[in-house]
């Protein structure tokens, strides 16, 4: 799609498209310039397509409202992907069309090919996520293809989708680190978003798939992306392998990026990334954005009430630390509150 086609679609669906001008200046002096942060959910579909045992869709269902109602404003559903690769997402069509959606909150679901695009069109879905990685070997383990077959068919699925009025986010995995490759060079990760960019998404999850990342080198890759792609059409989307994704975000936040994916209770990992660990917990964005005076919408309490729920149903414990600890302080207040 030409840069003008893609422009008036963009326009269409109410998105804004701003070229990047080479002067603009990125890195803010002061950390909150606009001061609304959007989490985009994403345990759902990244936190539960790893588990090894099948969930019901019920749960899931409950799970998505669940969110929903804590004030998330962007659950990822599921994915339209091959139910052979990854067989806890082959409920897609049940989960998708059994919640109850609310009016201000956006489903989207990953689609990797146009089959599942159509499975997601059939569904109703008005918005999808695709996903390719920076790297070769990561393309070849997570969707069988070559990085330009990947390319072709990510360009085809948002031409189709975006002539359908369905919004398209697009995804960069590895971003930070390859966990067959290594190390990853930014100037291919700006190369990589530009081309996610001009291909029509509205706006480009920046993966540190494997959580290797570091606030140094967080800065190191957004500065070549921001190159190319203004801060506005950027998300960050963080494992926390290493326990770095918090100070990574807060990286991010200086670079002007106001979206961020989450996984309520850090569920997740990612199939074709042996070792990752999940996302970053929800809560502990909530909590951080909360303490630097960002608004998110999301009340932590009802969010914190959501992610132990889920850990029960999976028989585990938390992995957000914000959650645990806020846990056991309502516990110590019930107690105290019981002996007055
Ligand atoms: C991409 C494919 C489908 C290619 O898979 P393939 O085997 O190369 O494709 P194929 O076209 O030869 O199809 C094989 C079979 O799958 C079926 N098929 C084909 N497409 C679909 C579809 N959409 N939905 C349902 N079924 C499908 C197709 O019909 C066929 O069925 P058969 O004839 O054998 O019965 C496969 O490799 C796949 O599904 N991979 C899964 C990828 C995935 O879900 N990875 C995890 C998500 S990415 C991620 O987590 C990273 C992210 C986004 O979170 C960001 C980050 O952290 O970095």
């Amino acid at each position: 799609m030409s840069m003008r086609s893609f422009t008036s679609v963009a326009k269409r669906l109410g998105q804004s498209y701003r070229p990047f001008a080479a002067n603009q200046t990125r890195l803010l002096s002061t950390p909150i310039q606009n001061d609304y942060v959007k989490i985009v959910e994403v345990g759902p579909r990244d936190g539960l397509q790893n588990e090894k045992q099948l969930i019901p869709a019920e749960t899931k269902i409950e799970l998505i409202e669940r969110l929903a109602n804590a004030g998330l404003p962007v659950v990822e559903v599921t994915s339209f992907v091959s139910p052979k690769w990854v067989p806890q997402m082959g409920d897609n069509k049940q989960v998708f069309t059994s919640i109850t959606k609310r009016p201000n909150v956006g489903y989207p679901v990953l689609t990797p090919n146009r089959r599942g695009l159509d499975g997601a069109i059939e569904v109703g879905a008005q918005e999808v996520a695709m996903f390719t990685a920076v790297t070769e070997s990561f393309n070849q383990k997570n969707t069988n293809c070559s990085t330009d077959e990947a390319i072709r068919r990510l360009a085809e699925v948002a031409q189709h989708a975006l002539a359908q009025n369905i919004k398209v986010r697009g995804y960069v995995s590895c971003v930070l680190g390859c966990p067959y490759e290594g190390a990853v060079d930014p100037v291919k990760v700006a190369d990589m978003a530009k081309r996610l960019y001009e291909a029509g998404c509205y706006e480009i999850s920046l993966g540190d798939t494997i959580g290797v990342g570091t606030a140094g080198s967080t800065a190191r890759m957004l500065e070549e992306v921001l190159k190319v792609v203004p801060a506005e059409a950027l998300a960050v989307h963080c494992h926390d392998t290493y326990g770095q994704a918090l100070a990574n975000i807060l990286k991010a936040l200086e670079y002007g990026i106001r979206v961020v994916d989450s996984s309520v209770a850090g569920l997740g990992g990612c199939p074709y990334a042996p070792g990752a660990k999940g996302n970053v917990a929800t809560e502990d964005v909530v909590y951080m954005l909360n303490g630097l005076g960002y608004k998110t919408n999301v009340d932590l309490d009802q969010l914190v009430d959501v992610g132990n729920w889920i850990s029960e149903k999976l028989g585990r414990e938390t992995n957000s630390r914000a959650g645990a600890a806020l846990t056991v302080a309502r516990r110590r207040k019930a107690s105290l509150d019981s002996k007055l």
